[in-house]
């Protein structure tokens, strides 16, 4: 847990809040010997103006105990706020730069845990620590001395009191933390659960699972609630006991110094002031107990988040990134390129070998599973390939930096995702200063105007994920946000799909015609014969394998998956 704190946490902040504690504690230690004085010397003697003094003496430390308290809550709620802040940034910055292979490794609902409520947890326990951890040790030391300058002849009574208190702490300890332990992961399960009932909403409901989704939310939610319920008890049922702990404790002091007062060896303020010295005594064992029972869980959270910053990101920028030639003639060659999903035996790609350079169209098509999305995903770098080399611009695209890379692909893909602003925020998604024309441009080649504007025209709102257009609206919504971006090359993956036969033929036709467009290489995943028909370049895929590569004269003449591809649509079409 240090170790997250750690060039997190201001180190200004901790040591003011330290001193401001220390201040406080040395304040509250005083009061009781002032009060002892003020009985011994000024209430049994009637001296007046003793009592004045000593009272003036005491509202001082009061207030000075006060002013230290508010110095110290201040700043540890600051330093650890603060902490938890700069946790939460940090998490996020690693996670944007995760691949996917990273995003594999962690779920999504999980890494939502561990940046909110996983957070939380240390956040809380800084908080504790920099109030209690430090205050209680010095305020048990302190007490238990002064205790014992005040009466040394009670102080037998703690060795009573206090082992019963530690080891009622340390039955309850041992019940609560495996429990305290146990609620992150429970927590990690209802996001789990609720999240993907939220994003399956629909499909839960035409298939009507809405009964399974409630009890298996239900399960999770149950489980939850049990496990707190079980761990506040048990601290509910520990505040009685140690209340009554600390009670016997101040009946024996009061029996057992009433006879030393009534025997004229023990004054009565000796004994007021032994009784709220045994107080902070026995108090600091239970603020230990409290700080020692929130550890196990925030230690839990602390090693959440650790695992998440201690992955090591496998696509990293290059310790000498080479930039990307100035030119407007640009190329994309896959050489002899196998790729292997970090969890499969068997490569997912190989030996893929083609070249296209500006104003082409390379079209990827094959079946379901075939790799035409593992193919499209090693360009922008989403996965790193196993051997050969992808070049852009004649660039191994692992010497470029990856913001260069980015920068030169635009991308669409298989699900076209819209974020809530307006239709304009989207569309200068990757393009800052696009202009209200350009916008429009890219809007008529992706045939988008006519329904933006009458949704209301660029600053129409886009509700989250584009919620508010239908499936074919949010294709067309992100084919023209890459067309916004101006990129050396274009990947489409299977994004014409949603398009009725028409507004795909005439939406490549407007491709083929935009100058932009034509001076980067266009690359499109298809499923239909259509779609990919007037590429330059037709790849066909199978099973992993680059079965056959050429245009459509050339593999509808000799290429046997294509052939076979084609009928299987003519058939379909055939039998409407
Ligand atoms: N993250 C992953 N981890 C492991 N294997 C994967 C992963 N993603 C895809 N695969 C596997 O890789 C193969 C190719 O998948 P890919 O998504 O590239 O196919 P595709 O041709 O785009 O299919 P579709 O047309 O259905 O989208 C499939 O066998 C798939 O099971």
């Amino acid at each position: 847990m240090l170790k997250i704190a750690k060039g997190r946490i201001s180190y200004a902040a901790v040591i003011g809040a330290i001193l401001f504690m220390i201040v406080q504690v040395i304040a509250n230690l005083n009061l009781p010997s002032l009060t002892s004085n003020i009985v011994n010397n000024g209430v049994a003697k009637g001296d007046i103006s003793y009592i004045w003094k000593i009272g003036f003496e005491m509202i001082g430390f009061s207030l000075l105990s006060v002013v230290a308290a508010f110095g110290n809550v201040f700043l540890a709620a600051r330093s650890s706020q603060k902490l938890g802040k700069n946790l939460r940034s940090d998490i996020y910055k690693k996670v944007i730069n995760f691949s996917n292979d990273e995003f594999d490794k962690v779920e999504t609902s999980s890494l939502i845990t561990r940046t909110t409520n996983d957070v939380v947890q240390i956040q809380n326990v800084a908080m504790m620590a920099l109030r209690m951890m430090i205050m209680a040790p010095i305020m048990l030391v302190g007490a238990s001395f002064l205790a014992y300058t005040k009466s040394h002849e009670l102080t037998w009574i703690f060795v009573v009191s206090i082992p019963v208190l530690l080891i009622f702490i340390g039955i309850v300890m041992a019940f609560a933390i495996p429990l305290f332990r146990a609620m992150q992961t429970k927590t990690d399960r209802i996001n789990l659960v609720f999240r993907e009932g939220l994003t399956g909403v629909r499909v839960i409901r035409a298939f009507r699972q809405d009964k399974f989704e409630q009890d298996r939310f239900e399960d999770a939610n149950q489980d939850f609630t049990k496990n707190a319920i079980k761990v506040n008890t048990i601290v509910a049922l520990a505040f009685p006991i140690m209340t009554l702990i600390m009670s016997g404790t101040n009946v024996a002091i009061v029996w057992f110094g009433g006879q030393l007062i009534s025997s004229q060896t023990m004054q009565v303020g000796n004994m007021i002031a032994f009784m709220t010295y045994a107080m902070q005594v026995l108090m600091s064992f239970m603020l230990l107990a409290m700080v020692f029972a929130l550890i196990p869980r925030a230690a839990a959270s602390a090693s959440r988040i650790q695992e998440v910053l201690d992955i090591k990101t496998k696509i990293n920028d290059p310790e000498k990134p080479v930039s990307l030639p100035a030119t407007t003639a640009h190329s994309l060659d896959f050489e002899h390129v196998d790729y292997r999903y970090q969890s499969a035996e068997q490569l997912a790609l190989s030996d893929i070998d083609f070249s296209a350079h500006s104003g082409q169209t390379v079209a990827i098509i094959g079946g379901t599973g075939s790799g035409k999305t593992t193919l499209v995903n090693l360009m922008p770098r989403f996965y790193d390939i196993e051997s050969g080399q992808v070049k852009l611009d004649g660039q191994d695209i692992r010497n470029l930096k990856t913001a260069d890379l980015h920068r030169a692909i635009s991308f669409v893909p298989q699900t076209a995702t819209l974020f809530t602003g307006t239709i304009r925020d989207n569309m200068k998604f990757g393009n800052d200063n696009a202009t209200d024309d350009e916008i429009w441009h890219a809007l008529e080649i992706a045939r988008s105007t006519d329904f933006v504007k009458e949704e209301g025209g660029l600053d129409a709102h886009v509700e989250q994920g584009g919620g508010n257009f239908s499936g074919g609206q949010r294709q067309r919504l992100a084919i023209a946000r890459a067309l916004v971006k101006k990129a050396s090359v274009y990947v489409f993956d299977d994004s014409f799909s949603a398009l009725d036969f028409k507004t795909d033929a005439q939406l490549r036709a407007e491709l083929r015609q935009d100058a932009q467009v034509q001076q980067g290489v266009v690359v499109i995943v298809a499923q239909r014969i259509a779609t990919v028909a007037d590429a330059d370049l037709i790849l066909v895929l199978d099973n992993g394998k680059l079965v056959g590569k050429g245009t459509h004269a050339e593999l509808k003449a000799n290429n046997e998956v294509y052939q076979e591809i084609m009928k299987s649509q003519l058939r379909e079409e055939d039998q409407l």
